[in-house]
């Protein structure tokens, strides 16, 4: 049994599309990961598939349970830790009530850990607490039942490199003791390091899912050769070679076999070449085609028959329910 299984699922907000048609599975045991700028759909895939927002068309399952279905979608929640995007904590409670009552819902066997762990002061108001701070409450929250599914909503915003470090290896720990993970980010190295494979969103849409292998492998070589001669940048424009730049070394991103490259520069005499990994960034960008949708962007006109929606509802739907 998968651990999510999202089938062509769509939900517009009235006329305005927060993802279409979007359908991936996520086995048992996998970390994977929804990259995407902002406004491309992230935190609708993740708030429909937990219930939270009913939608358009389509559905899913959580750990076997009907995503549809109000009842089934409880009981998946009662497994499942949710840190949302943007926690919607009580300011006026104590963090420690805060876990309390999240407690009293689905458990804390790791709670005590967890809080020495990431080092938090559970006696302080949350509204007193800083922005970091307020995340690693959520992020106890999230973690401190034992979930079998995490569904995580940009989790390192606002924490500082040496948590998200923490947070990476409580990750992997959850992993290995056999949870899933569904983490959502726009930040390319946290996926890259975390995830097996990655969805990628656009404008709502699941533009591609790949392993992150072959993500980096799409991304090619970054190629920096000094020659002995003048260079004619025509012998460098062929198929493979991209990003040219031509100066006192050739540089550019190499997306063809080695062999070619090698005939490549043959007609040379090289006295420096250096082959490295492109940035993941590229082969990211080449899903983009430069269109990257800015915060707003993703809202474009619904399609007739895409069936009702409870926009009012759903655009007011708090925080994330007992599932926070
Ligand atoms: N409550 C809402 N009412 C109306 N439109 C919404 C609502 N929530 C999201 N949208 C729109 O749906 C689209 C997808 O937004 P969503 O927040 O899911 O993207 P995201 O990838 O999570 O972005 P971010 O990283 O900024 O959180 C955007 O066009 C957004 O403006």
């Amino acid at each position: 049994m998968p651990a999510i299984e999202c089938r062509d699922l769509s939900k517009y907000y009235g006329d305005v599309r927060g993802v279409e048609d979007v359908s991936f599975t996520v086995e048992e045991g996998e970390v994977f990961g929804f990259l995407g700028p902002n406004g491309a759909g992230k935190t609708t895939a993740i708030r429909t598939l937990l219930g939270f927002l009913s939608p358009t068309s389509g559905g899913g399952t959580l750990l076997g349970h009907d995503v549809t279905d109000p009842v089934e979608s409880r009981r998946a929640r009662e497994r499942i830790g949710y840190l949302p995007s943007d926690p919607g904590l009580d300011r006026d409670r104590t963090a420690a009530a805060f876990l309390d009552h999240q407690a009293a819902l689905r458990g804390e066997s790791s709670r005590d850990g967890l809080v020495d762990r990431f080092d938090l002061d559970e006696s302080r108001r949350i509204a007193d607490l800083s922005r970091g701070n307020r995340q690693k409450v959520a992020l106890v929250a999230a973690f401190m039942h034992d979930p079998d599914l995490l569904l995580l909503d940009e989790p390192t915003s606002g924490l500082d490199p040496l948590l998200q470090e923490e947070f990476a290896a409580l990750v992997r720990e959850r992993v290995d003791d056999g949870a899933s993970v569904l983490l959502s980010s726009h930040v390319l190295g946290e996926v890259a390091a975390l995830c097996d494979r990655v969805g990628v969103l656009r404008d709502g849409h699941l533009a591609a899912v790949e392993s992150v292998s072959d993500l980096r492998s799409r991304g090619g070589k970054q190629v920096r050769v000094r020659v002995a001669e003048d260079v004619d940048r025509d012998d460098f424009e062929v198929r493979g070679a991209m990003n040219l730049r031509v100066g006192e070394t050739v540089s550019f991103t190499w997306t063809g076999e080695y062999d070619a490259l090698i005939d490549l520069l043959s007609g040379y005499t090289v006295l420096d070449l250096d082959v490295v990994d492109a940035p993941l960034e590229e082969a990211f960008m080449t899903f983009y085609d430069g269109d990257v949708p800015g915060p707003s962007g993703g809202g474009g006109p619904r399609p007739t028959g895409s069936g009702g929606s409870d926009a009012s509802r759903d655009a007011t739907a708090g925080s994330g329910g007992d599932a926070r």
